[in-house]
């Protein structure tokens, strides 16, 4: 299956000069997006998580099918202030300022192996935020996943754990 057929590249969004990978089309297609699912499932199966995260939003849309996939449980990682009760949260730098991360604090158990899912990889400071935020709340991470990586960007150069892609983009 020819996964790139199914994602759309919108030129200059949010800003001009961003080439924008839109995952939009591939969900529109159901043979695509279950295609999507299973390769990602056989990407990470090896990394025997206990549970799958995903990063706020479109990385729910790529854990939360996936973990009922394998049969897994599914932890959301939010933007700062969304999830009530306790929290564990991680502020990390950006370009210009600062961003939070936050999960609930009894959701991951000590030692339990997970495996973090977005749609885009792209300079992968999201990604790199979100294992230090499990490893903050003593999760193993043992892998992480995503559709779409913008090689070009370098991203995976941030993680110090396997990264599964299912399509690259080097320019
Ligand atoms: O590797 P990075 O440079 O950190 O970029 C990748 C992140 O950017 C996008 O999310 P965005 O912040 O646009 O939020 P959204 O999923 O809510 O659209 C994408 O879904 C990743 O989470
Ligand atoms: N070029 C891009 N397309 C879609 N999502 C992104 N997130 C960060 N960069 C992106």
């Amino acid at each position: 299956m020819d996964l790139k057929a199914h994602i759309r590249k919108v030129p200059d969004f949010p800003k001009p000069g961003i080439l924008f990978y839109d995952i939009s089309t591939l969900l529109m297609h159901p043979a695509a997006w279950r295609h999507t699912v299973e390769a990602l499932g056989a990407a990470i199966r090896p990394h025997e998580p206990d549970l799958l995260v995903g990063i706020e939003s479109r990385g729910f849309l790529t854990a939360a099918p996936l973990a009922l996939h394998l049969g897994l449980g599914f932890i959301m990682v939010r933007k700062k202030g969304k999830l009530p009760g306790a929290t564990t949260s991680y502020t990390y730098d950006l370009e210009y300022g600062t961003d939070t991360l936050e999960i609930q604090a009894d959701a991951v158990k000590p030692g339990q192996r997970v495996v973090v899912l977005d749609d885009l990889l792209a300079t992968g400071g999201t990604m790199r935020a979100t294992v230090d935020l499990l490893r903050k709340q003593d999760a193993k991470v043992s892998g992480v996943g995503c559709v779409i990586e913008l090689s070009f960007l370098g991203g995976r150069k941030l993680l110090d754990v396997p990264v599964a892609s299912l399509v690259s983009y080097d320019s």
